[in-house]
């Protein structure tokens, strides 16, 4: 495919979005399969190109002065890539299969257009009913923090510990372009291509003989926050495709036992291989059974009880750029019920003088420090970890600066952090 067939590609893929309301990943993979000329390199472009488009979406129609799929689209291409004008002109000669040229007006725009005099939301790229929640959160930091957001993730590692050390993993992806990371001492960072492509690990014996696991930075760190200590009893009560699982089994060196459960078997699923390509041997795990109670067994018995809590997802916007725009207030207020439900039969299974860590990748206060204070004051044989004791419980202390604003917990973010976002807090029961 040309350049400019990839644009136009491009732009039918998000008009199929923005009409069907679809997930950015369904519409890339119908198109793929309607146009299997296209070969991987293609596939891999265009996807960059929509999620880029999507990342932002609302600064784009606003340079363009449209909201049309051609608009974001031809908008993206100088918000996300720096193209002038003239070289998104150049793309567009309405010749093949490349877009129509540009109207006079697109070239006006896309050469003086600014977002001086933008709203907030259209200047920060996210929800306008969002944006008190925003405000709330951020304060005079809002723009910048969506704006952050917005911007591509880099591929992490988090270093099976089990297996390897992290120089020994840095070596091992050295052709790859593989870093520290700045703030987890398990992390490797893999730079993007210069057009935004992640490499691939499929193919990768690192990652086949499962020294490494793809764990972002800020989830590390909240898996860390935990300080499971080798020994305990462990439930990770929302435990899904077992991101913080891995994390936490190898953070106990294979000791004591951790149970991991979900309320959707089918989520658990991917768990299975993963624990065995970790070689992990401290993890049970409890697929939930209809009718019967599989944790019956944990009641008053957990030294530490892990809620990776259901949530918006609002600080995971770099990866899901189309969740963003997808994410309406029912859904919100469905999460904050879903978490006042999980942290209750989350208390059920801490052992007197036990933990809980409550974490989310969300980082809308509602979601945060309001269901934390919502639940101290129903539980009050419940209290606050402070950030500072969680911090030192995890060998830490450096991290201190991301101490949350709102109350317990602490909280990472692109801007701050360079991470995913994530609120982790600690609540110890007496
Ligand atoms: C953020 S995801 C978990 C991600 C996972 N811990 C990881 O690190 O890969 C939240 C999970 O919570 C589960 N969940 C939601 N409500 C729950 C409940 N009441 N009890 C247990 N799991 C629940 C969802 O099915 C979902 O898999």
């Amino acid at each position: 495919m040309t350049p400019g067939a990839r644009i136009a590609a491009a732009i039918e893929i998000l008009a199929d979005i923005e009409t069907r309301h679809r997930p950015a990943a369904d519409a890339l993979k119908d198109w793929g399969l309607a146009h299997r000329f296209a070969g991987s390199k293609d596939r891999a472009a265009l996807a960059t190109l929509v999620f880029d488009a999507l990342r932002c979406r609302a600064s784009a129609a606003w340079i363009v002065g449209e909201e049309t799929p051609r608009a974001i689209v031809l908008g993206s291409l100088r918000e996300m890539r720096g193209l002038s004008a003239d070289e998104i002109g150049a793309l567009c000669t309405g010749e093949g299969h490349a877009p129509p040229p540009l109207s006079e007006v697109e070239r006006a725009r896309l050469t003086e257009g600014a977002l001086d005099d933008a709203p907030d939301p259209v200047r920060g790229d996210y929800p306008e009913w969002l944006a008190p929640a925003f405000a709330a959160a951020f304060g005079e930091s809002a723009v910048a923090e969506g704006r952050a957001l917005a911007a591509r993730a880099p591929l992490d590692l988090r270093v099976n510990t089990l297996k390897a050390t992290r120089e020994k993993a840095q070596k091992a992806l050295a052709h790859l372009g593989a870093e520290p990371t700045p703030l987890s001492p398990l992390g490797l960072r893999v730079p993007l291509s210069e057009d935004g492509r992640s490499a691939s690990l499929a193919g990768e014996p690192a990652y086949l003989k499962g020294l490494v696991e793809i764990q972002d930075e800020g989830s590390q760190l909240a898996a860390l926050l935990a300080a499971p200590v080798p020994g305990e009893q462990v439930l990770d009560l929302c435990a899904g495709g077992g991101g913080k699982t891995l994390a936490l089994a190898a953070a106990m060196d294979n000791r004591g036992q951790i149970y991991a459960t979900d309320r959707e078997a089918r989520r658990l699923g991917p768990l299975y291989a993963r624990l065995e390509r970790a070689t992990t041997r401290n993890v049970q795990v409890r697929n939930p059974r209809r009718g019967q109670n599989v944790l019956a067994d944990l009641e008053g018995h957990c030294d530490l009880v892990l809620v990776d809590a259901p949530c918006t997802g609002t600080g995971t916007w770099r990866r899901n750029p189309d969740a963003k725009w997808r994410i309406r207030p029912g859904a919100l207020e469905q999460r904050l019920k879903e978490q006042d439900e999980v942290l209750e039969s989350a208390a059920l299974y801490v052992k007197p003088g036990g933990r809980l860590i409550y974490i989310t990748c969300s980082l809308l206060p509602a979601e945060n420090e309001e269901r934390i204070a919502a639940f101290l004051a129903r539980y009050t044989d419940f209290s606050a970890i402070g950030a500072e004791a969680l911090l030192a419980a995890a060998g830490l202390p450096e991290l201190a600066r991301f101490a949350g604003p709102h109350g317990t917990g602490l909280r990472l973010s692109p801007l701050t952090s360079g991470t995913d976002g994530f609120f982790i807090a600690g609540l110890r029961r007496a």
